[in-house]
This record gives structure tokens, sequence and C-alpha cells, in this order.
């Protein structure tokens, strides 16, 4: 195939006698053309050894990005470079760090990743890059993290000048035991924060919080370091790093690297003729299957492809399914797929990443945990299995196709979901518009109070850091509760008050439940405490490392699920009871009979039972489960109709029940749109009358205490994200509603009662009323 227009040819031989033309799968062929690259001389200041030891790497000279953003950090501005997927951001970082090394050898730094793969990677990069040169040697680029044994920690506190970490380890390892890392702290010169467009959420907010009092370490025990931010996909990426570490920031944006042709095909799978889902929808082929299918497809034509699925269990199902694919057109290349996903021991996963780059492996089916940064370069073809939730998650897998110059394909399979139906049929929504605002919200106090605790037993708080941290009432109140004693000098810890173990980084409220096989004892995973009711309760199906089990047995007391080997030919999903209470109204716009609202609420559920699915989406029986509730104080955006208002637009009394659960369904499964979130982040209820507004309301709310950011974004942009709803139902060519539009896949009532034409004259009336 001719190289440069690979992507395209490829497709075409795919596509090839596949189909009867009216019903191809493709619903959507983008063409990125190739970029050349621009090239800047190597500046003065850089030291020769780090230019040489680039140079013997085969990087002749800089591109011109690269040297800007190395410059404005060597001029002590911190610095948030946002450009392509493999543009070198690596290089720009390095070149200031490994440059001050040459020239200090007291100096330290930080490196701070969001995923270990990625900070094992450039690790790797920057030992190989400095390994036998004298003026590194006293460098020793160190790993701490999690599964840094004992020994090597106290080894890595006291030689190491380059620590590679991630939030979780700088909280719990380092910002904790901060009067250990005191050497450290006073030399450190350079923070590179990764992955900038990953800190979202709650997560985001804690790890802002974590760099927020790291700074304040390093400033106290008298360093001032720069922070330099990465990412291939952030929006507004100065202000994303700023609110990471509450300073300037300037940004890099202009990418000078070259890259070659991308096509981007959008592609939809067809419905299933046999099957039928929940009240007779219609079923669409999986994504996971389809995409088995390309992977296989593609694996036969040569090329070297990355499945990217959104479930752990899902990247097993995925290869096993290329594998047994290929087993019957291609024996020969069988073995040449495989999986890989978080969860894989650290050995394992570099043999596959090794055996992928030198192309004995030619097919990968993986989680994200290989989107972010690891420099696996040379692929042909990026499969996108379902979309990843937001368009920077999109881009960043998409990134990883292409080798230097030469073209490759990126097919995006929608899964049956309205966000992902809605994407293939408006390729502006995904392929023009730009990526999401990161949503973070520092100052949720739930995220904030658990952080200014740790900071006190740091360090005494004073006046400065409270108005730092914008904690003035938090303090107070923290101080109400006896947690923390107002001193002459600043406020200071209860006594016997040890915080830090209390904080989950990545949001999970209250800690993990370990899952283990009660046959053999031996520990197979954990999950968020806050998610165990519903994917580890007693009959879930659980899937590890391609084998699966059926969870016994669920004990919250000891956070413990003892599940046994078992393959059942069905899946589970839970149904639960919802209560909402409106606490406080924090904004509000009426428009006669609508009034939307950005509310703070508290959310009580229930697991109530299960229903047992077959694989083909059939009910096979619903199963009662006795769980205790669960309380979440958070934040809502939520709208009420006057009933009379409702009627008039078509929607008879009766329908209301049906017409507003279906059009929260919508609406929760696309505010990924306009917020940086997926359904999963998200949670909702509507009512016909609800005791605190007497009308018929709906909620969407975070689902993580104290909120995250992405009702706020709902609120914000609701006449987009609801005018969007309304396209996505509208266009959905099921009849009475599916997955596609209308169902969700976590609705707690079975997805009843659901009432699609009634729900589009809501949506409707929403958009005509708002404008
Ligand atoms: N100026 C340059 N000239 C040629 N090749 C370069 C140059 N700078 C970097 N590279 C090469 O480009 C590849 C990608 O670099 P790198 O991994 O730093 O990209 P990145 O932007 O960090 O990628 P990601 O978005 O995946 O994090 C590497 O193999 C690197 O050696």
């Amino acid at each position: 195939m001719e190289r440069s227009t690979y992507g395209t040819e490829l497709l075409g031989r795919t596509l090839a006698g596949e189909t009867e033309p009216d019903e191809s799968p493709l619903t959507h062929l983008a063409v990125i053309p190739t970029r050349t690259a621009e090239f800047a001389p190597w500046p003065e200041w850089v030291h020769p050894a780090v230019r040489s030891a680039f140079v013997e790497r085969g990087i002749a000279r800089p591109w011109t990005h690269q040297v800007r953003a190395a410059e404005l950090a060597v001029a002590g501005r911190h610095v948030s470079i946002c450009t392509g997927t493999a543009s070198g951001k690596s290089l720009a970082y390095q070149l200031p760090i490994l440059t001050r090394f040459a020239q200090d050898p007291n100096a330290t730094a930080l490196y701070l990743s969001p995923t270990k793969a990625l900070g094992t990677d450039q690790l790797r990069s920057v030992a190989s890059l400095v390994a036998g040169l004298p003026e590194f040697s006293h460098l020793q680029p160190c790993m701490y993290d999690g599964d840094t044994e004992q020994e090597l920690r106290q080894w890595a506190r006291l030689h190491s000048r380059w620590i590679f970490t991630n939030p979780d380890m700088l909280h719990l390892g380092i910002n904790s035991t901060h009067a250990k890392w005191r050497q450290f702290f006073a030399r450190l010169t350079y923070i590179v924060v990764d992955e900038c467009h990953h800190y979202r959420g709650v997560f985001g907010s804690h790890t802002a919080l974590v760099l927020q009092r790291t700074l304040r370490l390093a400033r106290m025990y008298g360093a001032d370091p720069v922070v330099i931010g990465a990412s291939a996909t952030v929006a507004n990426p100065a202000q994303a790093l700023s609110r990471l570490i509450a300073d300037d920031v300037v940004a890099v944006t202009e990418d000078a690297s070259p890259h070659g042709e991308r096509t981007v095909a959008l592609w939809e799978p067809g419905f299933l003729e046999q099957t039928r889902g929940e009240h007779d929808a219609p079923v669409r082929r999986p994504a996971g299957a389809e995409a088995a299918r390309l992977l296989a497809d593609f694996v036969i034509e040569g090329a070297r492809t990355l499945c990217f699925v959104r479930s752990r269990r899902g990247t097993e199902v995925t290869a096993r399914k290329a594998q047994q694919l290929l087993a019957e057109a291609a024996p020969e290349l069988a073995d040449r797929v495989a999986a890989y996903r978080a969860g894989y021991l650290a050995d394992d996963r570099r043999r596959l990443e090794r055996a992928l780059a030198d192309g004995e492996l030619l097919g990968v089916a993986t989680t994200n945990a290989l989107e972010l940064g690891v420099d696996i370069s040379g692929l042909d073809a990026v499969i996108v299995a379902g979309y990843p939730g937001t368009v920077a998650s999109f881009w960043q897998q998409a990134g990883r196709a292409g080798r230097r110059g030469e073209g490759s394909l990126v097919v995006l399979i929608a899964r049956d979901d309205p966000l992902d139906t809605y994407l293939v049929h408006h390729p502006e929504a995904l392929l023009e518009r730009s990526v999401e605002a990161t949503v973070t919200d520092p100052h949720n106090p739930y995220v904030l109070g658990p952080h200014l605790l740790c900071a006190a037993t740091e360090a005494p708080l004073t006046e400065r850091d409270v108005t730092a941290f914008g904690a003035h009432d938090l303090v107070e109140e923290l101080v109400a509760d006896g947690l923390l004693r107002r001193r002459k000098a600043g406020w200071y810890p209860a006594p016997g008050l040890d915080p830090h173990g209390e904080i989950d980084i990545r949001g999970g409220a209250g800690g993990q439940v370990l899952i283990v096989d009660s046959t053999t004892a031996r520990l197979l995973g954990t999950v968020d405490s806050g998610r165990a009711k519903r994917s580890v309760h007693p009959g879930a199906v659980y899937l590890h490392q391609g084998e699966s089990f059926v969870v016994d047995e669920l004990d919250l007391h000891d956070s413990l699920a003892l599940a046994h080997p078992e393959e059942p030919d069905w899946t589970t999903s839970v149904r639960e009871t919802s209560d909402i209470e409106i606490v406080r109204t924090l904004d509000a716009r009426n428009f006669g009979p609508l009034t939307v609202a950005f509310v703070e609420v508290v959310v009580t559920d229930q697991v109530t039972g299960y229903l047992r699915k077959a694989l083909s989406g059939e009910i096979l029986d619903s199963v009662p489960l006795d769980m205790p509730e669960e309380v979440l104080p958070t934040r809502a955006v939520m709208y009420t109709l006057e009933p009379e208002t409702l009627i008039a637009a078509g929607v008879a009394p009766d329908k209301f029940p049906g017409a507003l659960h279906a059009a929260e369904h919508a609406a929760i499964g696309m505010l990924g749109l306009v917020a940086t979130c997926d359904r999963w982040d998200i949670g909702g209820l509507s009512t016909n009358a609800h005791s605190g507004t007497g009308l018929p309301t709906v909620f969407v709310y975070d689902g993580y205490p104290g909120g995250a950011g992405f009702a706020e974004r709902g609120f914000e942009a609701f006449a987009a994200w609801i005018g969007a709803t309304a396209d996505a139902v509208a266009a959905c060519a099921c009849r009475a509603g599916c997955p596609s539009c209308v169902q969700s896949p976590k609705c707690g009532n079975g997805n009843e009662p659901l009432d699609k034409e009634m729900a589009l004259k809501v949506l409707r009336l929403l958009g005509r009323l708002h404008d």
C-alpha cells in the first residue's frame, strides 16, 4: 500500500465487499492532512553534554515549540506545553532540567504522571539518555510509587536527584514525611506535571491541592521550583495548569512536529437481527465485537493496531474474540494479538509494550492504560471501541497511530449509547470541537477540608496559606469541629490528628474493597467502596485477566468481596431506589414555566437487587438484595416545568413519568458533550412532583461528595446540552427507545417507565422555553 495514503487504503480494503452500500457502517470519513516539521537551532544555554546526548539519539535539532517551552522554563516561568501526541514534549522539559543537573550537582526535580506506565516509560527514557555520561553520574533518576520497595525508598530519598512519582505518592509518601525529604525540597528546581488534562473532576481537585502543598513545602525550605505542564489535549492549557498550581502560567501551543496523513472513520454497527433487549428494544452489534472483527481484519492486512476498549473486561473479551477469528482465517497470526490493561504485573506490561513496539505483536486490545504518553510509535491503525468520554481522550488515543510521516487510520466505533450515536452522526461535534475544559474545583469543601488538615500537620497554616487556599470560612469550621486550633502564629492540627491516610486522591469515597478468590485466597483486584455495591454485590460477575468469577459475598464492614471461579453466560445490572433532597439553591434562571437551577442536594440511594441478563441482552430474572442505604451530599443541575405547560406541549399527565425519566437518561448520556465526564460520574432522578418543588422535576447530579463540577457545567451550558440531547433522541432510528437514545445501562429501575416520543417533546419544550 502507498505509505502516505495508507489509512484510507486500509479502510477501503476492510470495507470492500463487506456490506451493501446502503448498509455501510461508515457514517463519516475525514482526512487530516500531513504537516511538515519546523526546526530551531539548539539554544546557547543548553549544556553540551545534554545536546550531544540528544544528537546521539538521532535528534539533530529541536522543533521550534520545544525551544520556546524550554526557554520560558529557563527564564523561570511556569509553562504549559500543549502540542500533539508524540510532538516531543518530553524533550522540551528534559532540556532545561538536564542542563540544570549538569550545572548544579545538588539540584533536584520531580516528575509527576497520573499513571504508573507513563512514569516508568519517562524514567526509562531519561535513564537511557544519561547512561554512562559523567555529567549525570549523580542523577540516579528513580521511581517512587506504591510499588517501590522500602529499602529503595530510603535510598531514593537520600540519593536520587530526579524522583518520578504520581499524585497519590506525592501526597502520602513525600509531602506527609517532608522533614525526611528536607534536602530534596530545599533544592527542588523543576516539577513536571505530565498529561495535565488527566487531572480533572475530583482527582484533578485533589491533585491541585497536593501540588499546592508541595509548592508550599518547597518554598518553606527555601526553593522556588518552576512547574512545566504537558498535555496533547487540554483546552486552555495555561488556565488548566494555573488552576492546579494556583499561580500564573504561560502556554506554548504551536506544534512544529511533523505528522503523516491521518484518516478518521466514524462507524456505527448495524442492528442484530435476532436479538431484542429491554422492552423489546432493538440491539446493535456490540462495539467490542465489531472492534474484534476489525482488529482481526487489520492484523491480516499486516497493520500494527491498537484497539482501545472501555473496560478491563472488554479488553480481554476483544482480544480473545480477535484471536478466535484469526484462528479460523489466518491461524499463524492468532498469537500475535494480546490484551493489555492496568492491573497486569509491571513485567507483563513491559513485555507487551516491547512486543508491540518491535512488531512481534500486531494487535493489542487495551484500556486507556496505553492512552497516555507511553512512547509506542510505529502504529498503523487505532480502533476506538466506544467514545472514550472526552474529545481529549479521543485525540490521545487517535494520536497513537502514525509512523513518522506516514499515513494512518483511526476508526471510532459507536457503542449503543446516546452520546456515541450522536457523535458518529454529528462528526463536527467530535472532529471540529475543541477539547473540553478540564473541570476541577479545588474549593470543594469535601476535598479542600482534608487537604487543609494535611497541610496543617505538615506545617502550621499561616494567614497567607489560608488566603492562598481560599479557605477562611472552612478553616473556621475546622476550628469549630475541633480539628484545627487557632494560635497566635497560625492554625495547628488538633493533637493526634493523622489526616493523610483518610484521603483517596482518585476520588473514591472511603477506600477500597478487596476482591478475593475464596477458593485460593488470591487477591484478584480492588474496587472503590463507593462503587462496590453496584459492581461486586453477591451474584455479580467479575473478570480478572481473562478468568471469570462470580461474587458470593460482599462484606462492606471489612471491605472484602469473596468470589469463586465460574464462567456464567449472563451479566448483571443492579436495581436501586433513590431519593433527593434540595439543601440550597446556588444559582437559578427562570423562563416562565421553566426554572433551571444549580442546587446543593443530598441523594439517598439503596441497591435493592439486580437483573441477570443473557449475553444477547435478554433478561433472565430479577434477584433481590438487602443492602444498606447510601447518602451522598453533592451538587445538581435541576429543572422544573409547570404541569400545564407540559400538557400544552402534548405530554398527558399519565405520560409524565416515562417522558421525564427518558429525558433524564438521554441528558445524562449527553452531559459528556459539555463537561469532562461520562455517565458513570453522574446520576439522575426524575419525578412527577418533587417534595421540594411540588412540580415535575429532573435532577442530574455529580456522583462525588461535594460535587465535581459536571452538574455545574450542565447548568452553564444548559441550552447546548439539552439541544444536542433532543437532536440525539430525534435522530435515533429505533421506534420506542433503545440504549442509543433513552435507555441507560445503569438505570436502577430497569429502564422503566421510558417514553421516547414524549421525552422528545419535553426536550424540545425545554429548548423553546430556554431561548
Ligand atoms: N526534535 C526532534 N526531532 C526528531 N525526533 C524527535 C524530536 N523531539 C522528539 N523526537 C522523538 O519523537 C518521539 C515522541 O517524543 P515524546 O515521547 O517526547 O512525545 P510527547 O509529545 O511527549 O508524546 P505524548 O503526547 O505521547 O506524551 C520520540 O521518539 C522522540 O525521540
